[in-house]
């Protein structure tokens, strides 16, 4: 068996890429042999082009490896089949693949086995009514979609604490790394809000974990980059939906009074706040993609310049604030609470804007987004997307160097920047956050150009984001990239920082060849039992 798949499988890493257009799911070309080699139950496995094709893409679209095969797997056991045959071999690797919404080919495997989550258990739905023990939770797949498990959620009238942003992400795929939203401050990350995992580690053993049982594998695998096991389950904490959102945009010229209205918002105590605190950096002009016309919730709302005052600079910045309420709440009592609120903070005057919108409206935005960018192009385009967690302590400096001097242009997409507290993540997962201090702010760079002529070249948004990481790292910023692309060992040790001992002990302990996961490039497929784990040494270190 393992030597039938080992045929495939080159000894190095050059072999050409597909050149293909396209990238639908299609799964045009079925071995009849391999399925019988891995000995799977049902599943379907793939090794066709159109298949190639789309497990070698992803949303930043800018890296391309070819696999195998790419795995529709029917349940949790032909995955832990799939791991197993892969690390009895000497060469495969295992990526289980969310929603392909990396940046820079996470969820790829070159020649290896692509697992499309997608796949797996798409009608799980265990729902456990919350009680004087603690809140309602429900159990999903690792590959639900976050959107479809809030629409289930909706239909009981619950709903999940914390988000991203935007929701076609997959449960395994946002708990791999943390999953942050402006409902962040207050609930923590999404990695803060899942109590119980099922998870099939590199050895191919199926696993409860939580804070009780399993706990390393548990704290390991939310934040662990995949490193250590495919999460196929999650029960993830609910509270009861409201049904509205009122929706507020605040404009600010000076961005000390911007983060210190920020801070102020985030440490009020939990009831007495808004449900949702987000900020962002937008261009002082009338560039439809960078400046004032990207602030206004409602085409009708238009932005009157007028009220900036003289002294404005060439960037400026925008709290985004949510608050959720019942459809019986009196329109009077939603705007005491607002202006009881933004009443004492600092914003420009007459630059405010407030909408109510159903909270799945809310939830859902990003979704009109993206309708947009794939009618025009711009989704299937390079994303050469920067994300990082920066101190309050570098927050001011970091808006000196990145926002108003190397991005004072913007980026052709939204540059988000809002704070969030360090005691609501919980530090014995994988994720890492900077060094020092309570408060820290995410920085997402989002870039949502036309592909090139039409817009920048890729590499020249990738040379950016590189001065920004040199710039970061040159000036001493207290920082940590979020959704992390390294592609040497000391980049990552220097990453992980004290907690780069215990991944590594981690990684022997749940996959010690190192079959899972190998698009992070942190670890080299182990060739043999008892091989050491190597990490993946480049001439040039640095991002992806
Ligand atoms: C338009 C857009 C908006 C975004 N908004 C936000 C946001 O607001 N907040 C935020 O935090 N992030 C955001 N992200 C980033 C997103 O959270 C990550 O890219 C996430 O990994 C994507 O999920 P996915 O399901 O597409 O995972 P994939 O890209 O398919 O996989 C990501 C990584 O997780 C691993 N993985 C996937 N599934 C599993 C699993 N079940 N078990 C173990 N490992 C697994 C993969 O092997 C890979 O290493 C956004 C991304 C995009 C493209």
């Amino acid at each position: 068996m393992i030597a039938y798949l080992e045929r495939f499988v080159p000894d190095n890493d050059t072999d050409p890429i597909p050149q293909e257009d396209g990238g639908d799911r299609r799964h045009d070309s079925h071995s009849p042999v391999l399925p019988d080699s891995l000995g799977l139950h049902g599943s379907s496995v793939d090794s066709g082009k159109a298949a190639a094709v789309f497990a070698s893409r992803d949303f930043g679209g800018m890296a391309s490896v070819q696999p195998l095969a790419l795995i529709c797997p029917t349940g949790p056991e032909d995955i832990a089949r799939t791991v197993r045959a892969a690390s009895a071999s000497t060469h495969l690797t295992v990526a289980a693949r969310g929603n392909g919404h990396s940046i820079n080919g996470q969820a790829m495997a070159h020649m290896g086995l692509v697992i499309d989550m997608r796949c797996l258990d798409p009608d799980l739905f265990e729902l456990a009514p919350g009680g004087p023990h603690g809140p309602p939770s429900v159990v999903v797949s690792g590959g639900a979609l976050w959107e479809d498990v809030l629409t289930r959620c909706l239909e009981h009238g619950l709903s999940p604490r914390s988000f991203t942003d935007y929701l076609g992400l997959t449960v395994g795929g946002t708990l791999s790394n943390a999953g942050v939203s402006g409902q962040a401050f207050r609930y923590g990350p999404q990695t803060s809000n899942v109590t119980e995992l099922e998870v099939i580690t590199g050895k191919g053993t199926v696993s409860l974990c939580s804070e009780d049982e399993n706990s390393d594998l548990f704290f390991g695998a939310l934040g662990g980059l995949g490193q250590f096991g495919i999460i196929t389950k999650a029960r993830i904490l609910l509270q009861p939906a409201p049904d509205m959102v009122r929706w507020i945009r605040l404009v600010y010229t000076d961005f000390s009074e911007f983060t210190r209205d920020a801070e102020w918002l985030i440490t009020r105590p939990d009831g007495n706040s808004f449900s949702y605190v987000e900020g962002f950096v937008f261009v002082n002009s009338d560039d439809p993609a960078n400046g004032w016309p990207t602030v206004p919730l409602r085409p009708d709302h238009p932005f009157e310049q007028e009220r900036l005052p003289p002294t404005a600079g060439s960037v400026l910045y925008c709290l985004e604030l949510a608050l959720n309420y019942r459809r019986h709440d009196l329109p009077s009592a939603v705007n005491s609470v607002v202006e009881g609120l933004t009443g004492g903070l600092r914003f420009v005057e007459g630059l405010e804007f407030h909408a109510n919108v159903d909270y799945s409206e809310f939830l859902l935005r990003v979704k009109r987004v993206e309708q947009h960018a794939k009618a025009t192009g711009i989704w299937e385009a390079p994303h050469p997307w920067l994300n990082l967690f920066v101190s309050k302590s570098s927050i001011a400096d970091f808006d000196r160097t990145v926002f108003k001097g190397i991005l004072r242009e913007g980026i052709g997409g939204p540059m988000l920047v809002y704070p969030m507290l360090r005691n609501r993540w919980d530090s014995r997962t994988s994720v890492v956050l900077p060094d020092s201090g309570e408060i820290f702010y995410i920085v997402a760079l989002l870039r949502f150009s036309q592909p090139y002529p039409d817009g920048p070249p890729a590499e020249m948004q990738v040379a950016q984001n590189r001065e920004i990481v040199h710039a970061c790292n040159k000036k001493g910023f207290d920082y940590k990239l979020y959704l992390p692309h390294y592609k040497c060992q000391e980049d990552w040790k220097r990453h992980f920082g004290d907690k780069w001992a215990k991944f590594v002990d981690r990684k022997n302990r749940f996959d010690p060849m190192a079959v899972l996961a190998p698009g992070h490039k942190i670890f080299s497929r182990s060739l043999g039992l008892g091989s050491k784990i190597i990490a993946v040494e480049e001439d040039q270190c640095g991002l992806l």
